[in-house]
């Protein structure tokens, strides 16, 4: 029986149920038996088990050595990239990152309460926290219901504490207003000895700033100057990797500007530049002449044009430790100012007006507040493109600015656009309501990144916490769609912009203030069809200010510009009407023909290691790399790295997670060479970029312009190397007059290529096409390996 019995529980196993029916709840308890016996001996194994560590192993010793675990840097990220979580963060990561973000959130609030006491002149006191007011207000009671001779040694340390530290406080505030205001006597002294006669307009001038950083706070002097306002002197296809339309995916207007828009009251101007410096041109031009520009829709009327002589002036912004000199007051020196910059200011809409407005102090500036000018307590003077477009785009125009790279143009066009948002009522400022208020749109992920980071800097100085969003590919788009629910300013990407915009997350229907970030490439073929469908969500214009910066501006695009805005002012600092390139002065270019493709990666080596040997901070310079196609960005990356150099690589065939990573190690200087295709060509402002190589030449010469504008930034110096090859002839004509306007040397072995200027277009991509169908068949370089 008991035989039996087991063959049929041994059937039971192995045979369907149905057969042991007979047997079920014996059945039913063995298994239950052996489940719990084989989890028990799981729970015991797991709990005995070593966790897996990853090690290096090496075949020589027969050891394993551990592999030591990368921790972030969380102290070298922005803000904005503390607050990004990473996909398979771990725990431990996420607090320190959420502890650095709160420190940093901190710090900036601090930074920010400091610079409202400095600009109101008052004492800066620090807004307790809430536990700090709990602990008071415990303490308070305490006191209330004891006496003070009751209080205990603790609680009377504390005190005698508090009262020793606000002591020290008054007595520095003390100290720092005594000092102001004889420097602020001084400089009026000066002043008063100086000058002219005359006395008729008023300029605040913001003291020197040495070495400021967001760290230490503006030390601000306000010095009253009068000065003479005497008339002035003169007063992808295939791999070709450019640019992330990232996913699936008006018209020219006669009406007066002032009628239709909405404009904020543009600065005071009662002889008295409350902000603002005014100059007349000596000529005036009633510009039909402008044939250059035929283009835009206002060539045919009366225009005013105010400009400066040409000169190779550098339009480059002024630092706080910057060589140039303190901002120009008098109208004397503001028409020099245009004349050293090579300023010209075409406005449409004025045609019997020969002034034109600049701002050439922060402290002329209008502000909602003075605190939103916190962000430029870094810089000691606008730049000039931003000192001549402030005050057209706080009008309300619509502008065009053409500056170089590295000019400052962000700043040019984002603190406008803030400033657009304080002036509108509380109630236009409801994003469930309305919709964003400002869109900005750029043709690559990392530049909207980059613009996003600065307007955020401004909407925080302005107390529109949140305000700020940004949008582009390769990313999840919950948080994006979340983050649109309560955006007032959308910076983007056009391709993710309009998947949003489809299925009706995002709302722009209400959005006055557009910028086309790099608009000759938003406006080219590629990404023609996503812009038209941007523009045509938003307000038609007049209603709507558009806005459109570069720093190169060819004639192909500026017949579609002009069917975008409503008589855009145009401004050009040292650029020239008839769409001549100009690279930016303070980059030192060498061209390099090169018989063989072949020799470009040795070449290459050579050049990176004779620059890092050069001096003994060189190693750790930053030297950028560009390449034209993805598998051959890939290739050179591979190259270097196995030529020992510290290296990391950027384009369309990494993950964004990756291309953000890389370039947060570039930035940081951990990786010191960055090799990428064109999607780092456009914008990217990153710091100490000595060297820049173009391995391959790009699909236009504006591309070129606008690759080797990644170094000689913000006033600093710069250097760029291009190997230009028999497949590059295309471009010679137009490289060599780049070079020649920019007074660099031209070698004879380019001049042999002919100095025509072509011009090829693609019905699908435009100028930024590289058709090479002419070009020789790939024998001797090859990228698809
Ligand atoms: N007034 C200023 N004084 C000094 N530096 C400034 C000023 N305004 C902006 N900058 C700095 O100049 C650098 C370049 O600015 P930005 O990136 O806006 O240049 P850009 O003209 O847009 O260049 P690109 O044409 O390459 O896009 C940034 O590091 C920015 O912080």
């Amino acid at each position: 029986m008991s035989k039996k019995r087991k063959a049929s529980e041994a059937e039971t196993d192995e045979y369907p149920t149905f057969i042991s029916q007979a047997n079920a709840p014996e059945e039913d308890e063995r298994t239950e038996r052996k489940k719990e016996s084989k989890s028990k001996k799981k729970r015991d194994t797991k709990k005995s088990a070593k966790p897996w560590i990853p090690t290096n192993y090496d075949p020589e010793t027969k050891t394993h050595t551990e592999i030591p675990k990368e921790k972030p840097d969380f102290e070298n990220m922005t803000i904005y990239e503390l607050k990004r979580r990473p996909d398979g963060e771990k725990k431990g990561d996420k607090f320190a990152r959420q502890a650095e973000l709160r420190k940093r959130k901190k710090e900036e609030k601090v930074k920010l309460e400091k610079f409202k006491a400095d600009v109101e002149g008052r004492e800066y006191v620090p807004t307790e926290s809430k536990k700090e007011k709990k602990k008071a207000a415990k303490l308070a009671k305490k006191l209330a219901k004891k006496g003070q001779p009751g209080l205990s040694q603790d609680e009377k340390r504390v005190l005698a504490e508090e009262r020793k530290e606000k002591k020290k406080k008054a007595r520095k505030e003390a100290k720092k207003a005594e000092k102001a205001k004889a420097k602020a006597e001084a400089a009026a002294a000066a002043a008063a000895d100086g000058e002219g006669t005359t006395t008729k307009v008023t300029i605040t001038k913001v003291e020197e700033i040495k070495e400021v950083t967001m760290e230490d706070m503006v030390e601000r002097t306000e010095t009253i100057k009068e000065v003479v306002t005497a008339e002035p002197a003169v007063e992808d296809k295939m791999d070709v990797d450019s640019d992330d339309s990232d996913s699936s995916s008006d018209s020219s207007d006669s009406e007066s500007e002032e009628e239709a828009k909405p404009a904020p009251k543009p600065a005071k101007s009662n002889g008295v530049s409350n902000g603002k410096a005014k100059a007349k041109p000596q000529e005036s031009d009633s510009d039909s002449s402008d044939s250059s520009d035929s283009s835009d829709s206002e060539s045919e009327e009366e225009t005013t044009e105010v400009e400066a002589p040409k000169s190779n002036g550098s339009t480059a912004p002024t630092t706080a430790n910057g060589t140039e000199s303190p901002a120009p007051a008098d109208s004397t020196t503001i028409s020099s100012y245009m004349t050293t910059h090579s300023i010209k200011i075409t406005d449409p809409s004025k045609p019997n007006s020969l002034s034109c407005d600049l701002i050439l102090n922060f402290s002329d500036l209008p502000a909602v507040d003075k605190s939103h000018l916190a962000p430029f307590s870094a810089y000691k003077s606008p730049t000039p493109i931003q000192a001549a477009s402030w005050s057209y785009l706080l009008a309300g125009k619509d502008l065009i600015g053409v500056a170089e790279t590295g000019s400052g143009k962000t700043m040019a066009f984002a603190y406008p656009a803030v400033q657009y948002l304080c002036k509108l009522p509380k109630s236009d400022r409801n994003p469930k309501k309305s919709g964003a208020r400002v869109v900005v749109v750029s043709p690559t992920r990392e530049l909207a990144m980059q613009i996003f980071e600065q307007v955020e800097k401004l909407t925080i100085a302005a107390g529109l916490k949140d305000a700020a969003t940004c949008i582009y590919g390769g990313v999840p788009k919950d948080p994006q769609r979340e983050s649109l629910k309560k955006a007032l300013v959308i910076v983007a990407t056009p391709g993710r912009l309009n998947d949003f915009l489809e299925e009706g997350a995002a709302n722009i229907s209400q959005a006055g203030y557009v910028v086309l970030d790099e608009a000759d490439r938003m406006l080219d073929k590629g990404f023609e069809d996503a812009i038209k469908t941007i523009l045509g969500a938003t307000p038609a214009t007049p209603k709507r200010q558009t806005l459109m910066f570069t720093a190169t501006w060819p004639q192909s695009v500026r017949q579609l510009a002009s069917t975008f805005m409503t008589k855009p002012v145009r401004i050009g600092i040292n650029s020239p009407d008839d769409g001549d390139l100009r690279a930016n002065t303070r980059i030192s270019q060498s061209v390099e023909v090169l018989a063989d493709g072949r020799i470009k990666e040795p070449r290459l080596l050579n050049i990176i290691n004779a620059h890092q040997r050069s001096s003994p901070g060189a190693k750790n310079d930053r030297i950028l790399v560009f390449a034209l196609y993805k598998k051959e960005a890939a290739r050179l990356e591979n190259f270097l790295r196995a030529k020992g150099i510290k290296v990391g690589g950027i384009h369309g065939d990494l993950n964004q997670t990756t291309r953000t990573n890389t370039l947060a190690e570039f930035k940081a200087g951990r990786t010191p060479v960055l090799v990428a295709t064109d999607v780092a060509a456009r914008g990217l402002d990153i710091p100490n970029v000595k060297l820049v190589i173009n391995v391959t030449f790009p699909l236009t010469i504006e591309d070129y312009v606008h690759r080797i504008g990644r170094t000689g930034r913000a006033g600093e110096l710069g250097k760029a190397v291009t190997f230009f090859t028999d497949h590059d002839k295309a471009h010679s004509g137009s490289l060599i007059n780049v070079l020649k306007a920019a007074n660099q040397p031209v070698p004879d072995d380019l001049m042999k290529f002919g100095t025509t200027v072509k011009k090829k277009e693609h019905a699908s991509y435009g100028a930024f096409y590289r058709d090479t169908s002419d070009a020789k068949a790939a024998t001797k370089i090859k990228f698809d390996d």
